[in-house]
């Protein structure tokens, strides 16, 4: 096996029964559908499309695109041309799971024309959440937090954004993610950056801080809060918050997601509220923006991305990137060992970089020699994709 970038590790593929991958594909997304088609009251024409996706991506092609889609050119150019006509289980894993999400919007009409453009499938599932006492407890507890110096309460909303990460509504309906905390013996934080993240956000108030969400609900939640107090304090002037354009790995956020949530916080009591206002005067001022670009929802690693989005991320002071789908296409969606350095997987990316992310894939980087014994050790690989760990990874 390669240790180094410049010999790229295999490109994850969903071929190999018993894989996570192969689980994803033959397991995770029929369960997808089914939850989907629960959710709403669909019509006719979206169950025949909801069925007809089904046998398609367990046991049929990849078929090309109808020749009106107004993304047509953009996945000719993201390799649809290419896998036209192959399994989705042979193609790169990465580029059959994006592809799934845009078919499925396609099944119940988000795209339109017709009266549920727009309607986003996965929002029952995200606003429950939102809802639920475990968001109001954890909004609660921020109040506890208030006593401490502002530098523990960063280092703790950090934490709190890192394992908001564990809050990812797809991995929930896999049988992987419901496993319990890791050993003893064994750390929570495979690597751990933190300082140096710090150490990248002085409180001079001129840093911009680029945040690259995932999950909406209990992730973006945390997210929006670290942001609130970077601002607060100064180690930030200007947060850009990247979001996707369209509904996506089932949770993950987009704009409607983004004002859910902060009217979720402003709704609250206590420090809550007070993030929640202080965001949404950084909205009207300009400190805070969204921004949904396509190449958010692109099939495709971090390293393939466009020139405006290369010129954004070269602007920030640091970029975060959230989540293990993010990080999957931060440092190619490959079989690394374990021990090859983020460094240099990330040598590529325009600006400091750092990922924020929950183990929940076979995609690994950075760690120690001794780490990763410690977890094959106690886990045997379980570690890569069970959700119990996690890791602040930067590159400066
Ligand atoms: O990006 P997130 O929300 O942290 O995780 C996305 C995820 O659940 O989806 C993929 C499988 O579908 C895995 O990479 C990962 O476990």
């Amino acid at each position: 096996m390669p240790d180094t970038a410049s010999e790229p590790a295999p490109v994850l593929l969903g071929n190999e029964p018993g894989s996570f991958p192969h689980g994803v594909l033959a397991e995770r997304h029929p369960a997808i559908i089914r939850q989907v088609r629960e959710s709403f009251p669909y019509e006719p024409g979206q169950h025949r499309a909801l069925d007809a996706l089904l046998a398609n991506c367990t046991e049929g092609e990849i078929e090309p695109l109808p020749g009106d889609a107004r993304d047509r050119d953009r996945w000719t150019a993201w390799g649809l041309d290419e896998y036209v006509g192959r399994s989705w289980f042979d193609v790169p894993w990465l580029w059959a799971e994006s592809h799934f999400y845009r078919r499925l919007l396609d099944a119940v009409g988000w795209f339109g024309p017709g009266a549920w453009q727009g309607i986003d499938p996965f929002r029952p599932a995200k606003t429950a959440e939102l809802d639920s006492p475990e968001t109001d407890e954890e909004l609660a507890a921020l109040d506890g937090l208030a006593g401490l110096p502002a530098d523990e309460r960063g280092r703790a909303l950090l934490h709190g954004s890192l394992w908001g990460n564990r809050a990812d509504l797809g991995f929930s309906l896999s049988a992987t993610g419901t496993g319990a905390g890791p050993r003893d013996d064994v750390p929570a934080l495979v690597a751990d950056d933190g300082e140096r993240l710090w150490s990248l956000l002085p409180p001079s108030g001129t840093n911009t801080l680029c945040l690259v969400a995932d999950n909406a609900g209990r992730e973006l939640v945390p997210d929006l809060l670290l942001v609130a107090h970077l601002l607060a304090h100064g180690r930030i002037g200007r947060a850009v918050l990247h979001v996707k354009p369209y509904p996506y790995y089932v949770s993950d956020a987009t704009t409607a997601d983004v004002v859910d949530a902060l009217r979720r916080l402003t709704r609250a009591e206590g420090a809550a509220a007070d993030h929640g206002r202080l965001l949404w005067s950084a909205l009207a001022d300009g400190r805070l923006t969204v921004r949904a670009h396509p190449f958010s929802c692109a099939p495709l690693p971090y390293a393939d991305m466009p020139g405006d989005l290369r010129a954004e991320f070269a602007a920030a002071t640091v970029t975060v990137l959230k989540g293990d789908l993010n990080y999957r296409r931060l440092v190619g969606d490959r079989l690394w060992p374990p021990t090859t350095p983020f460094a240099d997987v990330t040598a590529y990316f325009p600006g400091p970089v750092a990922a924020l992310r929950t183990l929940k894939s076979d995609v690994i980087t950075g760690l120690d020699a001794d780490t990763e014994g410690a977890l094959v050790a106690a886990e045997g690989q379980r570690w890569r994709t069970s959700g119990t760990h996690a890791l602040i990874q930067v590159r400066r």
